[in-house]
């Protein structure tokens, strides 16, 4: 989808991130996990874990849930035992918390008031509950009542690129539109122990971790505005016969998930042609991947980037943004790649480069999820400028 009803194209005009205060290392993760599940007689499991917690590259990630609490509450950390109630209790308190303060930063970093927020898109994967996190969150930021909300529930990674697509329809139907997109996750839902005959679930246990990001969407930026990527095109695409490379179901015992060993192969192999594709709706031609193009790849785990980086033919230092999402939070499903933005912005400021998108002008962003589904969105990074007088 273009540019509509001649209006501005749609951008980004404000980011915001929010992290919760307990703090998970990586290097020790392996020990805390098989102790707090009650799992230490599984010797063997639990030094192949140990093993592929170092392969992830993670260094911390960042969980609401507390230590005294997983242990007061066995249900949790079991491999399967029903705790619905639970999870969702923890989901109620936690999912629009964190989105709220994800929110509030993205605001300040707009510059104008939260009452000029005139729709609202909430995305979580870890909340069945209506009224929504997107009620709570209005309630908390003080939005006015008239609000558009949208709740999008159990979209998984690609989550972000699903309400950014939505937001940029939004921002360029409806003038003077500002979108709040807020995508809050924690792993209430998923955390469970170990078990030696699911392999999927140990390696998503090693890189799951908790995050909200929120991003301010309007076109045609005003006073005290100031836009960062325009988002030229964006696309939604299924890889043929991958629907079950990931799973994830609601159950008496949480979200379960499946998570297949050639995942990150299936995304790799059909990569290419979606950025051919992106790349041709820029308005000049653009060749050189490397030279020409900023890249915010949905961190999913150390292979899929891997993997990505290496079939586009992309040098180490592309995908840092992302690798530094993952590294500082691990796999924050639908929030991972708006933080790989938010990572992406403040290196370039740092560095005093000329866009928000290392100083490029064009940039691809991709989001994965269960399908296996791709949200591609062309963005083209626009010179850094104070807000508008
Ligand atoms: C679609 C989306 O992308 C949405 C999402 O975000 S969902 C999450 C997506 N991410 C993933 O699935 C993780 C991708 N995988 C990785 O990043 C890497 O495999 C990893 C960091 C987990 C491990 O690194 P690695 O270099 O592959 O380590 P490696 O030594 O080969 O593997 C460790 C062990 O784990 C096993 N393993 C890894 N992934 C597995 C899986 N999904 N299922 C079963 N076993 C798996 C390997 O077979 C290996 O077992 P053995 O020691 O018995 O051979």
């Amino acid at each position: 989808m273009g540019k509509a009803c001649g209006y501005g194209l749609a951008t980004i005009m404000g980011i915001g991130k929010a992290v919760p205060k307990h703090v998970v290392e990586q290097n020790t993760f392996a020990d805390y996990y098989f102790d707090i599940s009650n799992s230490n007689h599984m010797v063997d499991l639990k030094a192949k874990f140990a093993k592929i917690c170092e392969k992830t590259m993670i260094e911390r990630r960042y969980w609401y849930m507390s230590d005294e609490f997983l242990r007061s509450n066995p249900p949790i950390t079991a491999y399967k035992s029903p705790s619905l109630g639970l999870r969702q209790q923890v989901a109620d308190e936690a999912v629009p918390q964190l989105g709220a303060e994800a929110a509030l930063n993205a605001i300040n970093d707009w510059g104008r008031q939260a009452s000029d927020i005139t729709h609202l898109i909430f995305c979580t994967t870890e909340s069945g509950r209506m009224p929504g996190a997107d009620l709570r969150v209005a309630r908390l930021l003080g939005l006015p009542l008239s609000t558009n909300r949208l709740m999008l529930y159990q979209v998984g990674c690609h989550g972000a690129g699903i309400a950014l697509r939505l937001a940029k329809d939004i921002a360029e139907n409806n003038p003077g539109a500002r979108v709040l997109v807020v995508c809050s996750e924690v792993t209430a839902m998923g955390m469970r122990g170990p078990s030696e005959a699911d392999m999927g679930n140990l390696v998503g246990q090693a890189l799951f971790g908790d995050a909200a990001a929120a991003v301010v969407v309007g076109a045609d930026p005003t006073a005290g505005e100031r836009a960062m990527f325009e988002m030229v095109w964006a696309s939604q695409d299924t890889i043929p016969k991958t629907e079950n490379a990931v799973a994830s179901w609601l159950s008496e015992e949480g979200i379960v998930y499946t998570l297949h060993r050639d995942l990150a192969l299936y995304i790799s192999s059909n990569i290419e042609e979606l950025v051919q594709a992106a790349l041709a709706q820029a308005e000049e031609g653009v060749e050189d991947w490397n030279q020409e193009v900023f890249w915010l790849v949905h961190p999913g785990g150390r292979e899929v980037l891997d993997r990505v980086e290496s079939v586009l033919g992309l040098r180490k230092e592309k995908l840092t943004a992302s690798r530094e999402a993952m590294r500082q939070h691990g796999n924050t499903l639908s929030a991972s790649v708006l933080t790989a933005m938010d990572e992406m912005r403040r290196r370039s400021a740092e560095r005093s480069l000329a866009t928000a998108g290392e100083g490029l002008k064009w940039g691809l962003l991709f989001g994965f999820g269960p399908g296996l589904t791709v949200e591609t969105i062309l963005l083209r990074a626009l010179p850094v400028t104070q807000p508008i007088a």
